[in-house]
């Protein structure tokens, strides 16, 4: 996965460097764990399935070793182009990684969904994939005991274990274990750094999330969001300004966003400069414009211009 690798020698002592991916169905909790080992929000979380469409990268630092966790979209059988191209980028993530986290979520039973991945990793040879039982804290004791030997049934896997994000238990567990299959090496980025995301990239996706915030199931789908310049305001050293852009496919979407009055588009706007905020550490003047960009989860110019690259 890119990154120069130092080689395997006495130079790391002892040091280990590499990538893991998390991956399973839509919505089990992939982003929220890679959040809690991280220890600061990179990925935007949502109860809507596929809120991340883009290879995110989260860094965990510990004093023996670095481990940078690649967000991947849950994986699903492909309707749309953009589908497609989801799929590949999974698919191409799987081979790149030292290791892999096959999430599965203790409170609900072992679906099609699962097995469908399931058979997917056994195609992946070299990859050790370490299976995870997620949001124990949604379930009884009993139900995780079954849910860990239902999911033993699904495949091979370097080891089972159980971790709930909400509550914290085991993170650091997972963490250590997809840590013990990683090279020597190096660390690969510098002490610190979080995400190599670019930052234009993170406010595109917290602008998203505010976005889709209560709307109704087919919406999410049809939204993207660019950001086309952050400029700092002349003058002013406390000032930033941010322009972006939101598509949706169709007219009727758009008055969707907009509301009465334009009262929603408001509220996304503020709840998403708020964020913005946050990330900068500086005041934040949003300029936020909807556009209607006619079945863009189909045309690949449109894709490719909206950073869905093939
Ligand atoms: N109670 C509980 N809820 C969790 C836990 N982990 C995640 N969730 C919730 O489950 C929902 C989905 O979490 P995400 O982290 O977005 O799931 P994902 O697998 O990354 O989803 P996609 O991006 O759609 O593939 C959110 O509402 C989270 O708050 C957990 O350990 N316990």
């Amino acid at each position: 996965m890119g990154g120069v690798r130092a080689p395997a020698d006495t130079t790391t002592d002892g040091f280990r460097s590499g990538f893991a991916c998390f991956i399973g169905r839509p919505n089990v909790g992939k982003s929220t764990l890679m959040n809690a080992l991280v220890g600061t929000k990179v990925a935007i979380t949502s109860s809507r399935p596929q809120t991340t469409r883009r290879a995110i990268r989260g860094i965990v630092h510990r004093p023996d070793a670095q481990l940078i966790v690649v967000d991947t979209p849950g994986l699903h059988k492909p309707k749309t182009l953009l589908g497609e191209r989801l799929d590949s980028l999974v698919r191409s993530t799987l081979t790149e990684v030292d290791a892999i986290g096959f999430c599965v979520p203790a409170d609900q039973p072992v679906g099609p969904g699962d097995r469908f991945i399931a058979r997917e990793l056994a195609g992946v040879k070299r990859t050790p994939i370490v299976a995870i039982v997620t949001k124990t804290d949604l379930a009884t004791p009993q139900q995780v005991a079954e849910q860990l030997l239902a999911v033993g049934r699904l495949g091979e896997f370097a080891d089972i274990v159980p971790c709930s994000a909400a509550d914290g238990f085991q993170v650091d567990l997972v963490g250590d274990l997809l840590i013990g299959h990683l090279p020597a090496g190096a660390p690969l980025y510098p002490e610190g750094d979080l995400t190599d995301e670019p930052e234009q990239v993170l406010m595109a996706e917290l602008i998203r999330e505010a976005a889709l915030e209560g709307v109704r199931d087919e919406l999410p789908h049809s939204i993207a969001v660019v950001v086309d310049d952050v400029a700092p305001r002349e003058g002013r050293g406390d000032l930033v300004d941010v322009y972006a852009h939101l598509f949706v496919e169709r007219p009727s979407q758009k008055g969707i966003i907009i509301g009465h009055k334009g009262e929603r588009l408001r509220a996304v706007g503020a709840a998403a400069r708020k964020q913005i905020e946050a990330l900068l550490g500086t005041r934040v003047y949003l300029d936020l414009r909807i556009k209607v960009l006619k079945d863009w989860q189909r045309d690949p110019k449109q894709l490719r211009r909206l950073g869905f690259y093939d």
